[in-house]
């Protein structure tokens, strides 16, 4: 089983995928991955973080100044590592995978393309946001402000039966 959910910018895929993260924490499964949340000052976004979903632990992903490793006016954070390494040693005990997100950024990070490709051949059931402009195999649903909250109990339900 692999979910996709995806849609136009603030149109609520992280709040549904994390929904459907602790509706399935509350049945007992272990569910394991991370999810990138932006970081704004006065504002402007200056950066991201990565937070592992089991353990809650964050860390700079990417934030806005020079450094090796660049996505747009991004600087790849070395520390984000830990979080990854972290995720990946958990993978094998999980009985769902959620990814929030798929996207541009995270591909282009050599540690996280590796992390989703591996987590891709694990053939566990998979959750996860993908940037809208993402190519990607398996069922996808699009977001939209009219669609969402039927979505939320269709996409839980989905994820159950595959557990
Ligand atoms: N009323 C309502 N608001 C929602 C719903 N889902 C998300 N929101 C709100 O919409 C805003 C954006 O939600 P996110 O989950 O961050 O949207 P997103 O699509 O992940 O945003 P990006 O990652 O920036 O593309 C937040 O303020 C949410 O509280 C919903 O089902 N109903």
């Amino acid at each position: 089983m692999r979910i996709f959910i995806t849609g136009r910018p603030g149109v609520g895929k992280t709040t549904l995928l994390m929904y459907v993260v602790e509706e399935v924490k509350k049945r007992g499964y272990k569910v394991v991955g991370f999810y990138c949340p932006e970081v704004r000052e006065g504002g402007k976004r200056i950066g991201f973080k990565i937070v592992s979903i089991s353990s809650g632990k964050e860390k700079w992903l990417a934030k806005v100044g020079e450094g090796k490793i660049k996505v747009g006016k991004y600087a790849v954070q070395s520390e984000a590592g830990e979080i990854i390494d972290e995720v990946k040693s958990a993978l094998p005990s999980a009985n769902l995978i959620a990814i929030d997100e798929i996207g541009p950024m995270e591909m282009s990070i050599p540690s996280l393309k590796d992390f989703i490709n591996y987590a891709f051949s694990l053939n566990k059931p998979l959750i996860a946001v993908v940037h809208r402009s993402m190519k990607i195999n398996g069922k996808i649903y699009v977001l939209t402000e009219e669609n969402r909250e039927g979505l939320r109990s269709k996409i839980l339900n989905e994820v159950l039966q595959s557990l």
